[in-house]
This record gives C-alpha cells, structure tokens and sequence, in this order.
C-alpha cells in the first residue's frame, strides 16, 4: 500500500514537470508516447485506489499553457482537453459506451487530429475581439495581438445570419515547410531546436513580439463552434457554415455511423497524413449532435462525446556503422550517428542526430550496434533506444562509442564547459570549417545578403583571396574574372553585390558578426539599446543583461567575443571598409529620454495602439520593458483585463498603476 501511494505521487510529480516543460516552456524531454504511458500508469493506480483520489492529479486536470507574460482571460465554455487512446478495442469499447448512454440513434463525425495548440477565436458580431489560449481550461492567456499576424484567420467574417457570440476553436499550426526554416535558422544560431512543429507553433504563440509571430506563417485549423443560438444541432453542418464564414475547416471531416467505418477513415489516414503540409498525430472521433453531447456530459478534463485515437511514432530498426564529428561556425561539434539505409516514414535514412556526449553515454552506444530510429518532427531522425538482446548474439560489435578528442577538421583538442552538453573547438582563428561557417553566415540573405554561395566561399578561401569575411571588401574585379568558370559579368554582379552590402543597417551588421547566441531579434535588441559598436564593446554584464531579453548567456558570449584581439581586429577592419556600426540618423532623431531609467510593465489589452507599439514607445524613449513585477518596477500601463496576478502583486509592491492615456502624457 504505502508503495502504491508512493509511485502515485512520484508519477504525479513527474507528470506536473512534463506538463510545465511542455506546455509553458514548449521544451519537451520525452516522448509523447512516453508520456501517455506514465499517464496511463497513473489513470490505472488511482483507479484501483479511489482512496488516494487527489482533485489536483494531472489525470484529473487540463495541463495548463499560463505563463505570466500575458494577461489571462476567463472562459466563458471551459476548453477541455481529449481522452485519448493508442488501441482500436479501446475506440469500440468508446463507441459502445455512447449507444449505450444515449440509447438513441446517433452519428459520428471522424476529423483530423492536427497537432498544434489550442485557441478559442472570440467574435462579437462577426468581429474577432479576442483570443485565447487554452490555459488550464477554465481561463487561459490572451495573445490577440499575436493571432491576428495569422493570415487564415479572419478578423471579420462573412455573412449575414452570423451569431452574435461565438468562439471558434481550434489548432494554430506551423506547417512542415516553415518549421524546418525556423530549425535550420536555430541550428545556424546554435539554439536549442524545436523537437516537433508542435512545440515551435506553441513557442510562437507566446512570443512577445507580434512582428516576429508574423514572420513564422502560423496557420489555424477550426475544429468546433461553440456560443449560443447556433445555427443548427449539428456539429459536422455548423463546421460547413463556419467555412463559408472564412473560418478555415479542413475538408476531411468524415459522417460515420459504425465501428467499421471508423477504422477506415484511421487507416485511410495514417497513410495519406503524411503527404497533409502539416502534422496529425491522430484523429478525433465525436458524438455529432449538440444535444446528444450534452447528455452524454464531460468529466472535469475532457468531453464524454470524444475521444482521440493517436497514431504511433514511426521506428525502423538499423545498424550503426561509424559516428562521425561536423563542427559548425561558432566551434561546436556534433556528433552524428551513420546508419545501414532503412525506410522510414518514406524516405530512405542514412543519418541520425546524436546530439552530444550526454547522449551517447545515456544509449550506450556501441559500433555495430542494433538501434532504433524515429522520425519525431526532427529534421534528421534520432536514435531513440539500443536493442540490447541483439548485441549479444552479435558478432559485429565493436567498440564502445566515445566522444571525439579532437577537431575532425583541424586536430585541435576539443574543450567541454562545465556547465554546457557541447563540445567545442577552440582554434577559432584557424579552424577552416569555422572560417568558411562565418563567412557563409556573414552573406546570408537576412545579414549582409551578398549573393556568393557555399562553393564560391571556398574557392576564394582556397585560393587564399579571402581568410575572413572582411576580406570580401578587398575583392576587386582583377581577382575574380580569371578564376576558372569565371566570367565578366559573374564578376562584376559579386563585386557590386559585396559594394551594395555597404549600406545595410547597423542592426543586420551585428547579427551578420555570427557571434554566439546572437540571432536576429537580440541583434536589434542589441542595437535600439546600444546605438553605437563602441557602446556596445564597453557595456557591461550588468549593462547588457538590463536589456529586455538579453539574460546572462547572450551578454558572456558577447563579451568573450569582444574580448578576442582577432575579432575585435576584424570589427575594425569591416568598420575601415565603411560597414554600418550605428543605428541610422533617423531611428537616432525619434529617440528620447524620457523614460530614462524608469521599468515599465504592459498588462492588459489597449485600446489606442497595440502591446507592441506601446512597448517600441517604451525603448525608443529610453524606459525599460520587463515581463514581471518586481521591486524594480517604476510603473505598470495597465489596459482591459489585467491579469490578476499581476494586479495583486503590483499592489502588495506598491507599484503605481497607469493607463493609455497616462502613459501617452508621460512621453508626449
Ligand atoms: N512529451 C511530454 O512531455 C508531454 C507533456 C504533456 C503533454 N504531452 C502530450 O500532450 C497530450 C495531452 O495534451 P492535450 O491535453 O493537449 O491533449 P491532446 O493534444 O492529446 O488532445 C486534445 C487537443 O487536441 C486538439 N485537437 C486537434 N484536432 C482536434 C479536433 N479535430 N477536434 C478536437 N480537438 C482537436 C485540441 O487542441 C485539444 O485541446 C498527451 O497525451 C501527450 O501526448 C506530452
Ligand atoms: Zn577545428
């Protein structure tokens, strides 16, 4: 007994912390199917022990998305989450339970599981007012300002015989395409990588910055209509009108009326899912008449009319060959595991991600070995487990996979920080694949958008006319014309290309540098707060990290960077050649500071601009925008709604509050 108690609340504890890694910081460590089964542990215990009943299990409640960096709106229709199941049985035991409930004829309607995050689209009048996130299911965040970057969501929708309230609810979804850009862009900066498109669109969502939002082409999937005077009884009829409202409903939706039909719309599916431009990750089977749902009722975590049926993760089983070392342009070196070819999920695999020294250990990897594969969202595959009954009658073994030592390109002896899972190589002045990383980072189209590609880079480097990318700007036309392949023209588009990148802004100049960590958004944090290079060499720790969103790994990397004479030499020379180090004249002219010193909190919705623009007024009059009250906080902009939270600790710290109106006063 006291040992079931024990693995209840061991189970409980784990499965609150997936659930925070998950949903609020959209970084899951294991599987879902990993987690699914914990929870079905734990669902199973605590049936047998109705004793040991806790209203706070996570069996028993939504898990919740709430962070604090938006204010939290009220459900007036609890959100709630699905039952969900990996067994055909279990869907016809479902299917059984609803004719036995309603004792009634009845229909199903069989949908796509898309595998987002859950919004509720509020429209007053046909407008969209408002939108929010699931939260715990009974309140959830407000992130309005961010959905409406969301191009197939309608702010207005068509119609005439529209409801006064609704809420449309669905999934707000990356497709494939964008989610492996996005992965690519944060593998180029070294960041950790989203584990699926999931993970990355719930990640967006709770961006700050509405701008960047916009950039990751988001999309919406409704699933269900809810408010009142709806136009009809059923579920699958209200979703076609929904349609023609310009909500986007996907056309899948199947009508069944019996098990059989069912199991073939989930095998129709999980084959043709994986040519869908965005992932599924089973399918929801729902009770399709409203009033039928109503009887039928829900529990306190998810409807009685529904259930999900999840699809398996794909796994192939293959041999490992060799591990092989690459080493990207900031030094670190990743490990990658070189397969015998096998089928998965449609394509041939060859590779798979080792991640770091960690990780191998953790598998215990030998050459030769027999392993699992799995396709999770990645965008090359991982190596999920070792088959151990097979090394033993293996006589291929090999030798037990140890971390390279040294460099693969250039031999230095690699270093691991104490406290970090990469390896790196130092030799950053000398390590060619480093230099050549740098440079094809300086060029990008988002830095300094010199159009030369990866071969060209090399042939220059080889050939000894480029060692770094400030060399490009000594290029002259002389130098290119007789390469081999070469030609006028190609030579002449390079030089005014490399010319033309003299002008791009201060901001794109520093994230071109390639230092660690430093991507896109910080480098134009970065550069609204420190105006000028020479500022931001000379800031300090404590100058760097009082920057919204800088924390203490960006500023150290930065100031080691700063630190180095060779790239310190290299700024120099990029700035000799006339790149641009300062913000231009009239981002400067528009700055004040009349908010200097002072830390602001934005709480609430606004009705005169929105949360970004009160936030961009904030920096460009030298305040301070933070997320959370403290005993920092000079003053709080609080529009509609402010969350609560806040308002009892804005309170308790004395904190003054302001509204629109103050605000404007204060930098008029
Ligand atoms: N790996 C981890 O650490 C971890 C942690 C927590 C949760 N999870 C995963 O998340 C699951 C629980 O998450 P959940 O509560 O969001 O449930 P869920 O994602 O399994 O199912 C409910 C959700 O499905 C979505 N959905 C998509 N298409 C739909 C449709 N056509 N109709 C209705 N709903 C539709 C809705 O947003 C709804 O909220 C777990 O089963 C697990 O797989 C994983
Ligand atoms: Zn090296």
């Amino acid at each position: 007994m006291e040992k079931v108690k024990e693995r209840i609340e061991l189970l409980r504890k784990q499965l609150h912390e997936h659930n925070y890694n998950y949903y609020v910081l959209s970084q899951p460590v294991i599987s879902d199917f990993e987690f699914d089964k914990l929870m079905k542990e734990l669902i199973d215990l605590e049936a047998e022990h109705p004793e040991l009943h806790d209203p706070n299990s996570p069996s028993v409640r939504v898990g919740s998305d709430i962070n604090n960096n938006f204010p939290q709106v009220n459900h007036r229709y609890p959100m709630l989450s699905l039952q969900n199941t990996y067994s055909e049985g279990e869907v016809t035991d479902f299917f059984n339970r609803v004719k036995k409930g309603l004792n009634e004829p009845f229909e199903i309607v069989c949908e796509l599981k898309f595998d987002g995050t859950s919004i509720s689209l509020i429209y007053e009048k046909g407008r969209l007012v408002r939108a929010v996130t699931r939260g715990d299911g009974r309140m959830g965040d407000d992130v309005t300002d961010n959905v409406r970057t969301i191009r197939n969501i309608p702010l207005i929708l068509k119609g005439d015989n529209l409801p006064d309230y609704l809420e449309a609810r669905g999934e707000i979804l990356l497709p494939w395409s964008s989610f492996e850009q996005i992965n690519k862009e944060r593998e180029e900066q070294e960041e950790p990588l989203f584990a699926n498109p999931r993970n990355a669109a719930s990640g967006t969502l709770k961006l700050l910055d509405s701008r960047v939002v916009a950039s990751r082409r988001l999309e919406s999937y409704i699933y269900n209509i809810t408010g009142e005077d709806l136009p009809t009884d059923s579920h699958f009829e209200n979703l076609k009108l929904a349609r023609n409202w310009g909500l986007n409903v996907s056309d899948t939706m199947r009508k069944c009326k019996s098990p059989d039909e069912i199991f073939d719309f989930i095998n129709y599916w999980n084959v043709e899912r994986k040519n869908l431009p965005v992932t599924t990750d089973g399918i929801v089977i729902k009770v399709d008449s409203l009033i039928q749902q109503r009887n039928l009722g829900s529990t306190s975590k998810f409807p009685r009319w529904a259930i999900a049926y999840k699809f398996n993760a794909e796994q192939a089983i293959s041999r490992l060959e060799s591990v092989t070392y690459q080493v990207g342009r900031t030094g670190a070196v990743t490990p990658v595991a070189n397969l015998e070819p096998v089928l998965l999920s449609g394509t041939t695999v060859k590779r798979a991600s080792l991640y770091n020294e960690d990780a191998i250990k953790a598998l215990d990897l030998h050459i030769g070995d027999m392993v699992y594969v799995e396709k999770g969202g990645e965008i090359i595959p991982k190596i999920t487990a070792v088959d151990l009954e097979a090394r033993k009658e293996n006589f291929m073994i090999g030798d037990k996979v140890r971390f390279a030592t040294k460099c693969p390109d250039c031999g230095t002896t690699l270093v691991r920080n104490e406290d970090e899972a990469a390896h790196y190589c130092p030799n950053s002045e000398g390590c060619p694949t480093q230099i050549k990383g740098r440079i094809e980072h300086f060029v990008t189209r988002r830095a300094m958008n010199i159009t030369i590609g990866p071969e060209t880079i090399t042939l220059l480097y080889d050939k000894g006319l480029i060692r770094d990318a400030s060399d490009l700007y000594n290029l002259k036309f002389e130098d290119l014309v007789n390469l081999e392949r070469w030609g006028e023209t190609s030579a002449r588009n390079l030089i005014e290309s490399i010319e033309k990148s003299k002008s791009v802004p201060y901001e794109r100049v520093l994230f071109a540098l390639g230092i660690r960590y430093v991507g896109e958004t910080v480098a134009q944090k970065l550069a609204s707060a420190f105006p000028n290079i020479d500022k931001l060499i000379k800031a300090t720790i404590e100058e760097l990290t009082s920057v919204e969103e800088i924390g203490n790994r960006i500023a150290q990397s930065l100031i080691d960077y700063f630190s180095k004479p060779e790239f310190m030499q290299f700024v120099m020379r990029l700035k000799e050649h006339g790149l641009q180090f300062e913000l231009s004249e009239d981002v400067l002219a528009a700055k004040t500071e009349k908010l200097k010193g002072l830390t602001i909190v934005i709480s609430g919705t606004f009705k005169l601009h929105s949360r970004d623009e009160y936030k961009a007024m904030i920096l460009q009059n030298g305040g301070k925008n933070s997320g959370s009250v403290s005993k920092n906080t000079d003053y709080i902009l609080a529009g509609d709604n402010m969350g609560p939270a806040k308002l009892e600790k804005a309170q308790k710290q004395g904190v003054k509050i302001i509204n629109e109106e103050d605000f404007l006063k204060l930098i008029e």
